[in-house]
């Protein structure tokens, strides 16, 4: 298993930076102790880079929720700080949206009709703009054409969409977006992973809990992997899959012919395994094209049943971090 080092920025105790420079996020000794006695986040030191698509992976009750609830100013720390955009939260939070609860629409109002009441609602947005919010709102998110449409007739995408679109009626610099493809259909859980995608391609920094690994993987630059309120890894996706190297996987009968065109390639690491109904030759690609591999097999009559590319996965780092029952689908 590959070993995974704590990337956290400064120790526990020291002010979170400030100023434009400083991260988006971040957290110092962050703790929450509920009543009862019970740690649901323990001394968690959190650095999320501005411009990053970032992953707060765990699996169910490892704190996510909690540490994004006190992110938010939504529950009091027992202890630790934090600091958004480098701002105190009052002067932060008007920059960052956030879907923490999905917040109630109304069945019978249209997709447009509901954000303008869910902008109503929040006294620091101008009333005279809503038009323009919830029009541009709308449009990030896809929903121009379905504006008028009942949200009782939205799919569970376009539901979870409009509810992205609530939190991003003012400019954002940072979402925060709780397990946003929880209870989604396969459908809907595409469409809100390619929005959380577009949105940070606009420059967004999007802060994302979600309990799968391979949703992370797919959606994210970075990731923080929590464990019973601890956080155990933090840090690019490449780095914490432990620099694993791209590999290309070649199912053939005639691996021996398979291992030679390989090694004339110049492909490092050949090994030979066994594979469903044969057998199977893996190599480290480096910097070679899976098609010239696949026509200098050909070309030297090696028989390709199957050719892959296979990248590194989290997967073995992550359930070592997270013990049984992480939950890696998805
Ligand atoms: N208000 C509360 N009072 C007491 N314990 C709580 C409270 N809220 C959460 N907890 C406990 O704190 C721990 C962390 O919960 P939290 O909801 O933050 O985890 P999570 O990773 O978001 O999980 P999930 O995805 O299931 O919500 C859990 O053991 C939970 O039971």
């Amino acid at each position: 298993m590959t070993t995974v080092t704590h990337e956290a920025g400064a120790p526990s105790g020291a002010a979170p930076p400030s100023g434009p420079a400083a991260p988006a996020i971040v957290t110092r000794g962050l703790t929450k102790r509920f009543r009862g006695g019970q740690v649901a986040v323990d001394t968690l030191d959190l650095s999320v880079p501005r411009g990053s698509v970032f992953g707060f992976l765990g699996p169910n009750g490892s704190g996510k929720t909690t540490t994004i609830r006190m992110l938010l100013g939504l529950v009091a720390p027992t202890s630790g700080e934090h600091a958004l955009l480098g701002l105190p939260l009052a002067a932060a939070l008007p920059r960052v949206g956030a879907l923490v609860e999905g917040p109630a629409f109304y069945p019978y109002l249209s997709g447009e009709a509901n954000l303008r009441r869910f902008d109503a609602a929040d006294p620091t947005a101008p009333a005279a703009t809503v038009r323009r919010r919830v029009g541009e709102a709308l449009d990030r998110v896809g929903l121009t054409a379905a504006a008028g449409k009942r949200y009782r007739n939205y799919s569970l995408g376009m539901r979870q969409r409009l509810a992205i679109a609530a939190a991003l009626l003012g400019p954002r610099e940072l979402l925060v977006l709780d397990e946003p493809t929880n209870g989604l259909d396969p459908q809907g859980t595409r469409e809100v992973r390619a929005l959380v995608k577009e949105i940070a391609a606009d420059g967004t920094t999007v802060f994302v809990s979600s309990h799968l690994l391979a949703e992370v993987e797919q959606m994210c630059t970075h990731a923080a992997v929590m464990r019973a309120g601890k956080l155990v890894a933090q840090g690019t996706i490449a780095s914490l899959s432990g620099g694993q190297p791209v590999r290309v996987r070649i199912e053939t009968p005639d691996a021996a012919a398979a291992v030679r065109v390989l090694a004339a390639l110049g492909l490092a690491g050949v090994h030979i395994g066994a594979a469903e109904g044969g057998t199977e030759v893996t190599a480290e690609l480096g910097g070679h094209a899976p098609e010239r591999i696949n026509a200098a097999l050909v070309g030297a009559d090696v028989p390709v049943r199957g050719l892959a590319v296979v990248r590194p996965s989290l997967e073995d780092v992550f359930v070592g971090l997270t013990g049984e029952g992480f939950d890696v689908d998805g």
